[in-house]
Formats: structure tokens, C-alpha cells, sequence
């Protein structure tokens, strides 16, 4: 990095500047004092100096969930097998262990990710971990510590080491009170899970570190993402993934929310090459640091209406989760994502005609080999 653009870049993350909107920065407070986090004064600068690298150095948390795996593939396309790091804390399957570098990282355990970070010289973090909403709902304690402490862990040790930081937000960050139809960026948001209550809680905080510190915080409000070759982890949007397999392996399938649930859906692949994009695009793009995407909407009915059109004698029947429905009755129909489309250039690719015919070809050869075997 040239010397004058090293020396700009610290006298902003101390003095800030009004046209930022900055104050004078101070460490935050669980820097100070004698906590074993403290950190030297002029840390901020070394770790400048050695994220001077062509590419970024990438740490994926949470990676082993339905999105961590694509979004390691398609990273480590685009910089290299070894600049990608991804972890979790469960153990690895053997294919995913052998495709790439694979570590242990517990986001509740502040030391450990402080290793991980200053060990693998990491630039860049994509902060996936996280209880989603049905399961969060059975379990909020667990819930509150992954989606609300661990984000603290994340941000401290982001703005500690000058890293770049991505961390999804959801649909799910709304609430009854948002206005539903569409739902643009910025409304009231008075959601009433703890999933949502967290992801409100992360941008916020994400916002304030970018404000405060410098830190350079990006959030996606992802829609329901669909994916074939990755299982959900236990969301309100899970029944719009395994329809597809239960339509070609059985050729029903029962559905958990009423027909007329209509919410904000996106294939997978859109999905992280959004999450690739913003983190790409020049911070002068970004007019907010919070974005919603957008690709479809659409209901049980109509997901099973396109479904039929390729598989005529499939039948789907409802068994309506009252934790899933009041939740899905709470969250957008629609999404505007103008404000996206405008600064960064965002485009999906994939609307419901193209997500049921890919969706069924990759379970269609799936099934096809199972009955071969
Ligand atoms: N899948 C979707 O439809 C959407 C996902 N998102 C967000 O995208 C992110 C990734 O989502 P998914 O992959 O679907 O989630 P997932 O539930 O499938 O995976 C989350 C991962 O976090 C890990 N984890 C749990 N506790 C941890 C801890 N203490 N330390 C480290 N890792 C821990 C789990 O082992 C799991 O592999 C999440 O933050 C989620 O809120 C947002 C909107 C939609
Ligand atoms: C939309 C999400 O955030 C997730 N898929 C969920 O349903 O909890």
C-alpha cells in the first residue's frame, strides 16, 4: 500500500472526519483496562501493513451450514484454494475437509478467533455462524449467546485487526409493524424473534463500528435461500428447499405454512455472488452499509403449481407449523432492493421458472443415481 494512502487510512481511524459522519475514534471499551484483549496502540497499523497481500485472506465462520460451503467454493475460484479458510465447530465430512484449508473456530471463544486471525494473517471475514429462526425459537438462550455475543466477539476482533467484515442479515429482521408489501430498506423493524431481534442487533452494531471506528462493515438482508446440494439449518424458509426432494423421491410433500404464504426467495447461487459483489464494490458505492436483495417472492401454491409442471403427478398437502406460520405471517412479502440495484449494480439471475427446472435437474440426477445403485 502506497505510504500516503497507509498514512490517510490511520489518521481516519483516529481522527475521523465530519464528511464521514465519524467521531474521534477511541478503542471500544473492551479494549481498554487489563483484559487479556488488549491490544497495542499502534496494532491497527502492523496489521495494515500485513494484509498488503494481492489477494485477500478469507476466514468463513459457521461454514459448515446450507450457504458457508458455495460461498468457499466460489471465493476460492475467484482467490485461491489456500486464501480461504473455512470453519465451524462441527467436523468436517471428508470432501469438504480435502477441498480446501478447514479449521476449528468457536465464536464464542474470543482467543481462539484472535489466533486464527493474526496466525492466517486474515483481511477479510464472512461471519456466518448463527442459530436461524425456527430453531432459535427452541432454544433462545443458545440463540442469544451464538447470534448476540458472538457478533461482539466478531466486531472486536474485526476492528482490532482492520479486517473487511460481512454478516448477513434476514427477511427476518422485520417484523408485524414493518410495512410487508414491499419492504424497503429502511422502515421500522420490530421483529419478534430472537433470530430477527439479533440480526436487527447485528446491523446495528455493524453500522455503529463502521461510524465509530472505521470498520469496514457490509450487510446483506438475504430472502429465504433455496439451494440444492446443502440442507437448511432449521429456518421458517426450509420447506421451499426440500419440496424439491421430496417431490422427486416420493412425489408429495407436505408442507409446513399455509398455501398463501407468500415471502422473499433466491437461489443460492445469487445469493453469494451478491455477498462476493458488495464486498467488492468501492466503498464510495456504498451509500448504506445495510442492503436488502431481492429475486422472487412467492407462496407454497405457486412453488407447487411450477413444480407440477414438471412433475405431473406430484401433490403437496399442508401440516401448518404454528411456530413457522406466525413467524412467516410476520416477515416481508416483498422486498424493495432498489437501493442495491442502484449503488452496486445488483441483478438476480434466477426467477421461479429457472430456480424449479435447476432445482429438479440436480435432485433428478441424484435420484437417477440412487436407483441406479
Ligand atoms: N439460509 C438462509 O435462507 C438464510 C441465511 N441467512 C444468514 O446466513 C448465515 C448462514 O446461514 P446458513 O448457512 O443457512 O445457516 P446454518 O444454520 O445452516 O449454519 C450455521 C452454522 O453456524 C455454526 N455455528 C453454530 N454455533 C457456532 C459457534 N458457536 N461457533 C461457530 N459456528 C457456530 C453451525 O455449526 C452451522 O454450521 C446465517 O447468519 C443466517 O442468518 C440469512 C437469511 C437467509
Ligand atoms: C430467511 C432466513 O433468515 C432463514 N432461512 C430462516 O427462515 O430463518
Amino acid at each position: 500500500m502506497p505510504v500516503a494512502r497507509l498514512l490517510r487510512q490511520v489518521a481516519g481511524q483516529m481522527l475521523g472526519s465530519p464528511a464521514c459522519g465519524c467521531w474521534i475514534a477511541t478503542p471500544p471499551l473492551r479494549f481498554l483496562g487489563t483484559s487479556p484483549r488488549q491490544i497495542p496502540a499502534d496494532a491497527n497499523f502492523h496489521s495494515a501493513l500485513f494484509s498488503e497481500t494481492d489477494q485477500p485472506r478469507v476466514l468463513i465462520t459457521g461454514g459448515l451450514g446450507q450457504l458457508g460451503v458455495g460461498l468457499a467454493n466460489l471465493l476460492r475460484k475467484r482467490f485461491g484454494k489456500d486464501n480461504v479458510i473455512l470453519s465451524d465447530i462441527r467436523k468436517p465430512p471428508d470432501h469438504i475437509f480435502h477441498s480446501g484449508p478447514f479449521i476449528y473456530s468457536d465464536i464464542l471463544d474470543y482467543k481462539n478467533l484472535r489466533e486464527i486471525v493474526v496466525n492466517n494473517r486474515i483481511t477479510w471475514l464472512f461471519h456466518y455462524s448463527a442459530l436461524l429462526s425456527a430453531v432459535g425459537e427452541a432454544n433462545v438462550s443458545l440463540a442469544r449467546a451464538v447470534n448476540i455475543t458472538g457478533l461482539h466477539n466478531i466486531l472486536d476482533v474485526a476492528a482490532e485487526h482492520n479486517l473487511r467484515l460481512f454478516v448477513p442479515s434476514t427477511i427476518g429482521a422485520f417484523g408485524p409493524t414493518s410495512p410487508r408489501n414491499p419492504t424497503p430498506d429502511l422502515c421500522v423493524q420490530r421483529p419478534r424473534t430472537i433470530y430477527g431481534v439479533s440480526k436487527v442487533h447485528a446491523e446495528l452494531m455493524g453500522e455503529y463500528y463502521h461510524y465509530r471506528y472505521g470498520l469496514d462493515f457490509r450487510c446483506l438482508r438475504y430472502p429465504g435461500i433455496i439451494s440444492a446440494d446443502s440442507q437448511p439449518g432449521g429456518g421458517t424458509t426450509d420447506y421451499a428447499v426440500q419440496i424439491f426432494h421430496d417431490a422427486l423421491k416420493n412425489g408429495k410433500f407436505e408442507c409446513n405454512l399455509k398455501p398463501s404464504t407468500r415471502l422473499p426467495m433466491m437461489y443460492i447461487d445469487d445469493c453469494l455472488r451478491a455477498t462476493l459483489e458488495v464486498m467488492e464494490a468501492p466503498p464510495e458505492s456504498l451509500s448504506m452499509r445495510t442492503y436488502n436483495i431481492n429475486a422472487m417472492s412467492f407462496t407454497p401454491e405457486d412453488l407447487a403449481q411450477e413444480v407440477l409442471k414438471h412433475v405431473p403427478e406430484f401433490q403437496i398437502t399442508y401440516n401448518v407449523d404454528s411456530v413457522r406460520q406466525v413467524i412467516a405471517d410476520s416477515w416481508p412479502m416483498n422486498f424493495d432492493d432498489s437501493n442495491a440495484r442502484k449503488d452496486w449494480g445488483w441483478k438476480h439471475n434466477f426467477d421461479l421458472p429457472e430456480l424449479v427446472t435447476t432445482m429438479l435437474n440436480f435432485h433428478g440426477s441424484d435420484t437417477r443415481v440412487a436407483q441406479a445403485n
